[in-house]
């Protein structure tokens, strides 16, 4: 924006006094409503493929079949409850001998009265503190002593996936709780089985059950070793047996021994047993054998709950390699039965010494497994609850983290003493473990085809005979060699080189020569997506699509809205900008002829008759009546159309100012000569006409007022008065136009003598300087008188309105003003 260099000059420039201000637009009302042109990014957006995505038929609910169902209960961790029949005598060392009567609890007066009471009668009761309500619920009853001192009441434990009764056989929790645990190992899905339960409660009869009785890892070998004989199939199956435990000798940190028949101390590196023996199995006695002599090996102790208390935590796998001979597909399964020592209680148990710090080890072991499994369940139910490490505070959560974070399938079985004495056990196990059958398997991780997962114990050549090499043959040769041409098996997808080959529509060339014989079944089976898998992830892309689709659409609304609003401010700022180019201007044409109060110098006089070639100027005085302009009168001196023309108030055209006496009028205002009036006119105010004293004097002393009397006086009306300057090429005159203008200066004939007074104002409309004043009739303010002050005053008495809110100048204030002797601005 140059705002330093003026603007070219218009041919005609009227300024006039006050000029009628326009109303300054606003700045969004100035710009122009017009509607802006198209966005270009907007128009630059494809048009999404919505109706492509929204055809798409979605179904509101998935589907869920029975099955899913079914299955999304055996996703929850499966809680089993056995309650053990209730043994009133233990006989340790072959002596009878009553241990419950040992450090029983609750040792209380009360109580041993009571039980001395019952004895006194002769008939002990088989009192119970666990009432089965069904197959899925128990009721906890607390004993006597605790209900009348009101310290608890009944309670219900329910939803566990079966309760076994007192009466239970081994058979029976295996058919419902072992048998889909082997089902699926055999199907090479992994599972883990842990028993839980305080000291004596019936975790090791449970797994490992006795000769007559045998436990669950006896049964389910069997079924393995019997599902294998009668199922003669494609798959060939392989299992091994390892076997160790976790323990504490005398509470100095957790060992880790290999209860295998060769096993000695093992130690663990990131959940993995290092040296663990892993035997293969070919059938149950086979299998048996070694769990009864690595039984023989466990650490076990008498305790008063238990003559035969296991010290350590043991930990069974039974593993599955499960090979397809056909298809040359292997994967492994691994069948975990944990057998946790029993958390005991020190005044029960009577621990001391060795068994004491065994049974803190114990304690702590069952503490953390819990805590594992709480934390689970309340980050589950809460995901911003963090899963919590704590399974790396023993040896045994560190094994079973996959497990107990959730990552494989588990079940639990919880060992309950019924007996009223056995209150406390049972109480903190079913408060403790019970919430955990609301533990889902979320996050399962499915052990991928043909990737076995081997432990270093395997022998190097075993390891190397189960690597299995990509099923694949693909031989690429550099050239194509035809000789012989090659007849594809029914089974082989050949895909000949330099053959374009199409999918979906789209075509692709080999770029090198390449023979791929490919087992087409297993292509087949492995290049086509399952279809349920399918389905879901169209769903699932489907859903996103049109989530994106939606913020797309906003976003470009957004895009058009926002550019239509910049389009509207560019216009209005471009608007604001030429509005200001123009004030500009027009505030320098103002200062350039702003020359308020300025007297001219005689120099300045010169300098600016020296720069202004102008030398033809009209002035032309109007009086204006209300109704029109009644004449005009010119003259003019020299070569200079000079037009000084005033209306007057009569009618009359006597009253006219004949040419020589105007001419008498131009002497009189004191212009000698064109030069001396252009060049005052040139720095001139548009806005002011300023009379001095000798001016006024002068102008009173022109004959005006001889021939027309009031008529002749020059009337100045000062507030509703409006001089007019007009300027025709001056002061802003080209080179060209001062070339111009002197040579039709020179040609300029002489008007003074040849053409009327209307013709020069218009012939010289042009090159003439017009100052105008105007006044209405009826408001005349102040008059001038031009003969003698006398004569003056006399008219101004008569004419003068006072009620008009205009300057009025009485005799008395003229003749200060004339006595000051100084310039008398008639301003506005
Ligand atoms: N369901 C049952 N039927 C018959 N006898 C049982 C049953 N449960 C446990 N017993 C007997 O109770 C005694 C203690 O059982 P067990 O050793 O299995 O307890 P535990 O929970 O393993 O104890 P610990 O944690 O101290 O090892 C054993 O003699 C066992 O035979």
């Amino acid at each position: 924006m140059e705002m330093n260099s003026p603007p070219p000059c218009p041919n005609t420039v009227t300024i006039r006094r006050n000029p009628p201000r326009r109303a300054r637009p606003s700045t969004y009302s100035a710009a122009p409503l017009s509607q802006p042109p198209s966005s270009k990014t907007s128009s630059a957006i494809r048009s999404f493929p919505i109706h492509d995505i929204l055809s798409i038929n979605i179904p509101d609910k998935p589907e869920i079949s029975e099955s899913a169902v079914e299955h999304s209960d055996s996703e929850k961790l499966k809680v089993f409850l056995r309650i053990r029949p209730i043994v009133t005598q233990q006989k340790v060392g072959g002596s009878s001998k009553i241990a419950a009567q040992k450090n029983v609890w609750p040792q209380n007066p009360k109580k041993k009265d009571a039980s001395k009471t019952a004895k006194v009668g002769g008939k002990k009761k088989n009192e119970t503190c666990l009432k089965l309500n069904d197959s899925h619920s128990v009721t906890l009853c607390p004993p006597q002593s605790l209900i009348d001192a009101r310290r608890t009441k009944s309670e219900v434990y329910e939803g566990f996936s079966h309760v076994f009764c007192d009466e239970s056989s081994q058979s029976e929790v295996y058919e419902k709780m072992m048998n889909p645990l082997v089902v699926d190992f055999l199907k090479g899905q992994s599972g883990m089985l842990a028993a839980m339960g305080p000291s004596g409660s019936g975790k090791t009869h449970t797994v490992f059950g006795s000769t007559r009785q045998p436990g669950m890892v006896s049964l389910a070998l069997r079924q393995i070793f019997l599902q294998k004989e009668s199922c003669r199939s494609e798959f060939s199956r392989t299992f091994y047996l390892s076997m160790f435990e976790i323990y504490s000798e005398r509470g100095k940190g957790e060992k880790i021994m290999d209860l295998s028949q060769e096993g000695g101390d093992l130690y663990m590196q990131q959940s993995n047993i290092k040296g663990l023996k892993e035997v293969v199995i070919h059938d149950v006695q086979e299998a048996e054998s070694l769990i009864a002599s690595g039984m023989l090996k466990r650490s076990t102790a008498m305790t008063n709950s238990n003559i035969q208390s296991s010290r350590s935590q043991c930990i069974i796998n039974i593993r599955c390699d499960l090979d397809n001979l056909d298809e040359d597909h292997s994967c492994t399964a691994i069948l975990t039965i944990v057998d946790l020592a029993g958390a005991e209680r020190e005044k029960r148990t009577g621990n001391q010494g060795a068994r004491l710090l065994e049974s803190n080890f114990i304690n702590n072991t069952s503490m953390v497994f819990g805590l594992c499994l709480r934390s689970l369940l309340e980050h589950q139910k809460n995901p911003k609850k963090p899963l919590l490490k704590h399974y790396q505070n023993s040896l045994l959560t560190k094994y079973l983290r996959d497990y107990l974070e959730g990552k494989k399938r588990m079940s639990l079985i919880l060992t309950a003493k019924p007996g009223v004495e056995d209150y406390q056990d049972t109480s903190y196990l079913l408060r403790q473990a019970s919430p955990f059958m609301n533990i889902k398997f979320e996050s399962i991780e499915e052990q991928p085809l043909g990737n076995k997962r081997r432990t270093q114990t395997l022998p190097k050549a075993e390891l190397a005979k189960r690597m299995k090499l990509s099923s694949y043959e693909v031989s690429m040769n550099d050239e194509v060699k035809g000789d012989i041409p090659h007849q594809p098996h029914k089974e082989e997808l050949v895909l000949e080189p330099d053959k374009e080959v199409e999918t979906d529509g789209s075509s692709f060339q080999f770029p090198v020569n390449i023979n791929i014989k490919v087992n087409k079944s297993k292509l087949i089976k492995e290049c086509i997506p399952d279809p349920a898998k399918k389905a879901r992830e169209y769903h699932i892309l489907s859903n996103f699509s049109r989530a994106l689709w939606k913020v797309l659409k906003e976003y470009k609304n957004k895009l058009e809205a926002s550019e239509n609003k910049a389009d509207v401010l560019r216009h209005n700022l471009i608007a604001e900008i030429e509005r200001g180019a123009a004030l500009e201007n027009e505030l320098n044409l103002m200062k350039a002829s702003c020359t308020c109060g300025k007297v001219f110098t005689a120099e300045e006089n010169d300098k600016t008759n020296s720069n202004a070639q102008v030398s033809s100027h009209s002035i032309k005085v109007e009086r204006i009546k209300k109704t029109d302009i009644v004449s005009t009168h010119s003259f003019s001196f020299r070569s200079v159309c000079t037009e000084l023309s005033f209306s007057c108030d009569g009618d009359s055209s006597d009253n006219y100012q004949d040419t020589s006496a105007v001419e008498v009028a131009s002497t009189s205002l004191n212009v000698p000569n064109s030069e001396e009036w252009s060049s005052k006119k040139n720095n001139a105010p548009c806005e002011y006409v300023v009379f001095d004293k000798e001016d006024l004097m002068e102008l009173g002393d022109t004959e005006f007022g001889s021939d027309s009397t009031a008529y002749d006086t020059l009337e100045s009306g000062v507030s509703d008065s409006e001089l007019l300057l007009h300027e025709y090429e001056f002061p802003f005159l080209t080179k060209g136009d001062q070339r111009k203008h002197e040579e039709e200066e020179s040609n300029a004939p002489d008007l003074s003598s040849d053409l009327s007074d209307s013709e020069c104002f218009q012939k010289q409309n042009i090159l003439e300087d017009t100052v105008t004043l105007d006044h209405e009739k009826d408001i005349d303010e102040v008059k001038l008188k031009s003969s003698d002050l006398e004569k003056f005053e006399e008219q101004c008495k008569e004419n003068v309105d006072i009620s008009s809110p205009n300057v009025v100048l009485d005799k008395q204030e003229f003749k200060e003003l004339s006595e000051r002797g100084t310039n008398v601005e008639i301003t506005g």
